[in-house]
């Protein structure tokens, strides 16, 4: 009798992705595509970033990147899943003032600062929440929200994952220095082999930010490669 469940036989071949510090051999059935709140908010001008002060002029190639990753990865068969962040339309899952989100969050402080900007920034329902129209999620993908940096912090993704045998995380998305890396690192604690893909990420603050971060993953958290090296290892 089938179930109608596809079962995870573990037969599928090792793809080798080039990468630093060292070569990182993956099983497309066993690796997801992490894509890190691509939102309006992190990408876009006039979304939260640009307005709180951050540059986002040079995000285009980056999502261009991105959805090259994504069109490899479903056509390989790696899980893709999208995080995205914000809260309810009245902040009440971003705390008040007896929580660290409250005072550190730039989106948080700068609407604080602007009141015409009040309720603008990462408010689930509003533009600014909402994915950029050129990376839609299709059948298949994954949409995990969160309220923090973390990807894994309140909600399912790891028993997500878990649930079918992934093992490996390639991260994509914006900011390579705050979301990308919380991740990556709360991933490399749940046992996840993260890869960041270092020309499909983006930082929040100077490039040096996105150096900083990525010479950190490669060091102790993970590997870092390019889009190149990932769709070399898929293409064999
Ligand atoms: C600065 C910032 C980064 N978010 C992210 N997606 O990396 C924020 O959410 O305030």
């Amino acid at each position: 009798m089938t179930s109608g469940y596809a079962l995870n036989t573990g037969a599928q071949a090792s793809k080798l992705i080039q990468a630093e510090p060292e070569a990182i051999a993956i099983k497309p059935s066993e690796t997801a595509l992490i894509v890190v709140d691509m939102q309006n908010a992190y990408t876009t001008i006039e979304g939260y970033l640009d307005l709180a002060g951050f540059d986002v002029s040079a995000t285009a190639p980056v999502v261009k990147n991105i959805n090259s990753a994504i069109e490899l990865s479903r056509k390989a068969g790696i899980q893709v899943v999208f995080l995205q962040n914000g809260w309810d339309p009245q902040y009440v899952e971003a705390g008040g003032e007896g929580s660290p989100n409250w005072h550190k969050s730039n989106a948080l402080k700068t609407m604080r600062k602007h009141p015409e900007l009040e309720g603008r920034f990462l408010a689930k329902g509003g533009w600014d929440y909402a994915l950029v129209d050129e990376l839609t999620p299709q059948e298949g993908d994954w949409i995990i929200p969160k309220t923090r940096y973390s990807g894994f912090f309140n909600t399912n993704l790891d028993s997500m994952l878990r649930a079918r045998g992934i093992r490996n995380l390639v991260f994509t998305g914006i900011a390579t220095n705050v979301c990308v890396e919380s991740t990556l690192r709360d991933g490399f604690h749940l046992e996840y082999f993260g890869i960041a893909l270092s020309d499909a990420t983006y930082p929040a603050g100077p490039a040096s930010a996105h150096d900083a971060a990525l010479k950190n993953i490669s060091t102790f958290f993970g590997w870092v490669a390019s889009l190149e090296d990932y769709q070399n290892a898929l293409s064999v």
